[in-house]
């Protein structure tokens, strides 16, 4: 007969609500019942004596959590982990549960003081005692699971928690015997959900709706074939029968309200040891260096945010405090990752904010070789806009060609390393993979710019309010004056509603007047520019009069076939057939363009490439060294040109949609802006900004 399995319970005697630390809490301080929690624990307690061996420990006075024994900490074997409570409020309960703990013939391990881990509470083990789960991101640090895993010479699996209700890990999960599991998997992150179905076969996987989750039905005492809970539904109670589970309901409203039932209340202190099962845990933890203007620029807050988002936890090692206005910080984080994968996405995310591994830490990139002509190897590094350096042979290489979604290749020979798309890598390539090696150089945003309050700085504004467009408009044409007297480049990408509203005077005359040095765009803004220049149509309306003409519908085709009639746009010019537009001054004023093709062209016009690898690598030859691009109401040809521009440009978004404009302008303040208007309005206002700027005094007649 196998051992009977002991539990340790505390009688409620000093239990109350007496403070909040969890939401359950909130609004029941001092309302549990006295008698009622008396009543309902000892009917707990007689439910689980028939079943099991109760131990019971002290309670003390001035500690109500202490009935909540789960969390007096976790045991397997002869082994106990004290618990170390993340709150104050339950810190006092740790010395009566290590002496209960010590006197009980335990061998007791201790965290450290600042590393919080809350027992069974957050550590549950796989009832055939295959693993461990461990829970973290509420009250456990995921930190504490590798010494777990080493102490109690087990594998630690991590599951992080998302739902405060759900605050700690036996409030929404309960393996059961027979290797089933009771669990609410909103309660998870999406990695986590992703671990428990590859460790727990689907029909062995009870999944609770959350009315009998707020009721801590997870929350379960589960004794051989036995479930010991709160009232739960009658559809939860009959799925827990068909799978040959007894299922015993006690009342425990008084708990609830301090936000624990019947799993709270005990702790098994006879967990079996499997002999077969050893230390392991994928948690990774790397020190990173933050350094900038951490506080007034948000880097720390963006970077400890984004560890958490994404599964991990983090520990600021120092800090050191940049004390004048325009000094930098610097800061030495620990980050943790339940396993390489997240560790991998934390610390790509953390190299773009600009962390570097700490100097000791610092090592060479580490590459794999091309086998097959354009495939990277599996653990490619995803290169980003911003400016990146390599570690090859222990110096730091500039990475040449910077450009989002490309690999990182390297000639350790030459010591070059540039950005090189997936489909233009040879065999033989040596490629970077992982993380390490890597830096990142962001343009710190000062206080000034970051606050607009810089003259003509290039003001960030993310996206626009229309009121602000005025405002933006003559920012932005003093910027373009700037570059353009300055020998600069200002690239246009526009789409077809340029032209439609009435934008293609306004665009001529910047080609005209050289502030714009090269035209991306797709078959659609050439064809009814042309349109118009040729019929005064635009998709077969009157440009004038704003109205349908008849056949109209007709006259973009009519244009293309005129246009393939004469060979190309820039032959459509010289033989007069286009005498202005766009198009027209493109060809007049030598500014070179580029069409690239599209499944919803008409045509199409002989000079838009249909070869989209041609396409992509026109545009990139034409957007070299350009200072600033205006993205001009089309959302295609701008994502485009926005994967394949580097950091330091600056951007300046129209559209008439808030969503496209957010999207596209999402680069940090310091080089892009979004302005959500109608384009057509956008480039009449900077014309007419840029006209003031070259007549600031209006011209008075003399005569
Ligand atoms: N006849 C043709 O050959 C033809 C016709 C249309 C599109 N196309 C091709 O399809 C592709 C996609 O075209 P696209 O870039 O126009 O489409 P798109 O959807 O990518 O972008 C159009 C953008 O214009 C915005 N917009 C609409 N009205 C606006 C206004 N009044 N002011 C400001 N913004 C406004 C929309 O919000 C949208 O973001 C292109 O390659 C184009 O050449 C071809
Ligand atoms: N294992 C548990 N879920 N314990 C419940 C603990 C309840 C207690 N009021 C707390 O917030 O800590």
């Amino acid at each position: 007969m196998t051992d009977s399995i002991r539990i340790l319970m505390c009688a409620p005697d000093h239990y109350d609500v007496d403070y909040v630390i969890n939401p359950w809490m909130e609004g029941n301080i001092h309302k549990s019942a006295r008698d009622r929690s008396v009543e309902q624990w000892n009917q707990l307690y007689h439910a689980i004596k028939e079943r099991a061996i109760v131990e019971l420990v002290e309670p003390q006075k001035g500690w109500p959590d202490m009935v909540f024994t789960a969390n007096a900490g976790l045991v397997l074997g002869d082994n106990a982990i004290v618990s170390r409570f993340y709150h104050k409020e339950r810190q006092g309960e740790e010395p009566y549960f290590k002496e209960w703990f010590a006197n009980n013939g335990f061998n007791v391990f201790e965290l450290p003081k600042d590393l919080p881990f809350e027992g069974a509470g957050d550590a549950l083990f796989d009832r055939e005692g295959r693993w461990l789960w461990a829970g973290y991101g509420f009250r456990s640090e995921l930190d504490s699971h590798p010494y777990i895993a080493q102490w109690l010479d087990t594998e630690v699996l991590s599951l992080r928690l998302i739902d405060e209700r759900f605050y700690h890990l036996d409030t929404c999960f309960c393996p059961l015997t027979g290797g089933y599991l009771l669990y609410y998997p909103p309660a998870f992150d999406a990695y986590s959900n992703r671990l428990i179905e590859l460790r727990i076969p689907e029909e062995k996987r009870i999944i609770v709706e959350e009315p009998d989750a707020v009721k801590f039905a997870c929350n379960a005492v589960n004794i051989n074939h036995t479930i010991i809970m709160n009232q739960i539904s009658e559809s939860l109670k009959q799925r827990l029968n068909d799978v040959g589970f007894e299922v015993v309901q006690t009342p425990l409203s008084e708990f609830l309200k301090a936000g624990g039932a019947a799993k709270c209340l005990t702790l098994r202190v006879n967990e079996p040891v499997l002999e077969d099962v050893h230390a392991s845990t994928p948690v990774e933890s790397r020190t990173v260096q933050l350094t900038g203007h951490l506080l007034d620029a948000g880097i720390m807050n963006k970077a400890l945010d984004m560890v958490v988002e994404n599964g991990g936890s983090f520990k600021v090692l120092n800090f050191e405090l940049g004390l004048e206005r325009q000094s930098t910080s610097a800061a030495q984080v620990r980050v943790s990752a339940p396993d390489h994968n997240v560790m991998e996405e934390i610390m790509t995310q953390l190299i773009d904010l600009g962390a570097v591994a700490l100097p000791q830490e610092v090592c060479d990139i580490n590459t794999e070789t091309v086998a097959k002509a354009g495939v990277a190897p599996d653990d490619f590094y995803v290169s980003t806009i911003y400016p990146t350096e390599v570690r090859v042979n222990c110096e730091w290489v500039k990475v040449q060609n910077q450009r989002m979604d490309a690999a990182i290749v390297v000639d350790p020979q030459n010591m070059t390393a540039e950005c090189r798309l997936l489909r233009d890598l040879q065999k033989g390539d040596h490629v970077m993979v992982g993380v390490d090696g890597i830096r990142t150089v962001r343009q710190a945003e000062d206080r000034d710019q970051r606050n607009g309050k810089k003259e003509f700085t290039f003001m960030g504004s993310g996206v626009s309010s229309e009121r602000r467009v005025e405002l933006l408009v003559e920012q932005i044409a003093w910027e373009m004056r700037q570059v353009r007297d300055q020998g600069g480049k200002v690239v246009v990408t526009a789409g077809p509603v340029v032209i439609h509203t009435g934008g293609a005077q306004h665009l001529a005359k910047l080609i005209r007047e050289g502030y714009v040095h090269a035209l991306l765009g797709g078959n659609a803004i050439a064809v009814h520019d042309i349109e118009q220049a040729m019929m005064g149509t635009s998709l077969g309306v009157d440009m004038q009069r704003g109205i349908p003409v008849s056949g109209g519908h007709r006259h973009h085709l009519k244009v293309i076939n005129a246009v393939r009639g004469c060979g190309n746009i820039a032959q459509a010019v010289e033989q007069g057939l286009i005498t202005k537009g766009v198009m027209y001054e493109c060809v007049k004023n030598n500014v070179p363009f580029a069409l690239a093709g599209s499944i919803r062209d008409d045509g199409p016009l002989p000079d838009t490439e249909m070869d989209l690898i041609k396409a992509q690598s026109r545009y990139a030859e034409l957007i070299q060294g350009t200072d600033m691009i205006l993205m001009l109401s089309t959302m295609l040809h701008s994502i485009g040109v926005g994967n394949m521009t580097p950091a330091g440009v600056k951007m300046v978004c129209v559209d008439i949609n808030p969503a496209v404009v957010t999207k596209l302008s999402d680069r940090g303040s310091v080089e892009s802006v979004g302005i959500v208007t109608d384009v057509g309005l956008f480039l009449s206002l900077l014309v007419q900004q840029l006209d003031k700027l070259t007549h600031p005094y209006p011209v008075v007649s003399t005569v």
